[in-house]
């Protein structure tokens, strides 16, 4: 069964340090969120409040309508994997895939599927692996934890890109067997877009948006075609990109109906936007005030 996530006014305090700030926050059972932040934005720290591993200086966290903190029945069914993982480096790959079955429903033999697949050296060290692998490992346990709530903090680091595709597709097969929610921390945005549906981004510890996937890419568009005609549309661009007498520029601002028919008659096409672009502009320091 799925789990909710509920937060009311969360924050928290390292020492002096405010990381979050009056977090109010909704995330549907059932769903994959995209967790986007700039560097120290505060997404682990979110992500250490909902599994429990920290607690909030203020506020309420429930996690399936029940308070999260020192609630062991509804933190074995949460998991949170961290890049690297949070592994005794002197086991052996076997031997920690074999201790994930400390959780209640951890699948050990879709666990050694997944390690066949992605190619984990069973034998060898965890302090032996390459980044590469030992983030490989992170997903596998993961994957295989089969949790009613999975969050995966940057995992993707370290994976060429062949092995975050295949990740990301595994993510999916699986999500598809059964039904769960999922939270996907990342700065690899629009690589991600296609399997998510809800984005929440994060601004110096503070919720800055949250959204369905449709509706984050109608705040904006991409506009390509001859170069003249997409200067003369006089659109105010976050990005731009020239091949020859062709160009592209990204928006981020819904476009209105004359602008539309003015761009369609001067053979513009127009596109989703860049959610990348999007993002670096949403969380631009210069425009919201920092
Ligand atoms: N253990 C800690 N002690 C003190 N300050 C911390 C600690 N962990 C995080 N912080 C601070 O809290 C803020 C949020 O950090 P956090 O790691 O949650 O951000 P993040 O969005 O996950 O960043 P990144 O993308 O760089 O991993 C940062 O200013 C960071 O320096």
């Amino acid at each position: 069964m799925s789990l909710s996530v509920t937060l009311r006014d969360v924050s928290l305090r390292y020492g002096a340090e405010a990381a979050l700030t009056g977090i109010d926050l909704d995330l549907e059972a059932g769903k994959i969120y995209g967790l986007l932040g700039r560097n120290g934005a505060g997404k682990t720290s979110l992500l250490s409040l909902v599994a429990a591993f920290r607690k909030p200086s203020t506020g309420r966290i429930l996690v399936g309508g029940e308070p999260v903190w020192e609630n062991a029945s509804v933190v074995s069914r949460v998991a949170l994997i961290r890049e690297g993982g949070d592994f005794d480096d002197t086991e052996t790959v076997k031997a920690t895939i074999e201790s994930g079955s400390i959780r209640p429903s951890f699948d050990t033999e879709y666990a050694y599927k997944l390690a066949d697949r992605f190619e984990l050296p069973l034998k060898k060290r965890v302090s032996a692996l390459s980044r590469g692998k030992r983030s490989v490992l992170a997903a596998v346990c993961g994957l295989a934890a089969r949790a009613d709530l999975t969050m995966f903090d940057e995992v993707h680091l370290g994976m060429d890109a062949p092995t975050r595709d295949a990740f990301y597709k595994e993510l999916l097969a699986e999500y598809l067997e059964r039904p769960h929610t999922v939270v996907l921390s990342t700065h690899l945005i629009d690589e991600v877009a296609n399997y998510l549906e809800e984005v929440v981004i994060v601004d110096r510890g503070r919720i800055l948006q949250h959204a369905d996937i449709e509706a984050f890419q109608g705040m904006g568009a991409t506009l390509t075609g001859p170069a003249a005609a997409v200067d003369a549309l006089g659109l105010d661009a976050l990005a731009e990109q020239r091949l020859g007498g062709t160009k592209s520029i990204t928006v981020a601002s819904a476009l209105d109906a004359d602008t539309r028919e003015r761009a369609a008659a001067a053979g513009i096409e127009i596109g989703p936007v860049g959610l990348q672009d999007l993002f670096i502009h949403l969380t631009d320091p210069n425009r919201n005030g920092a």
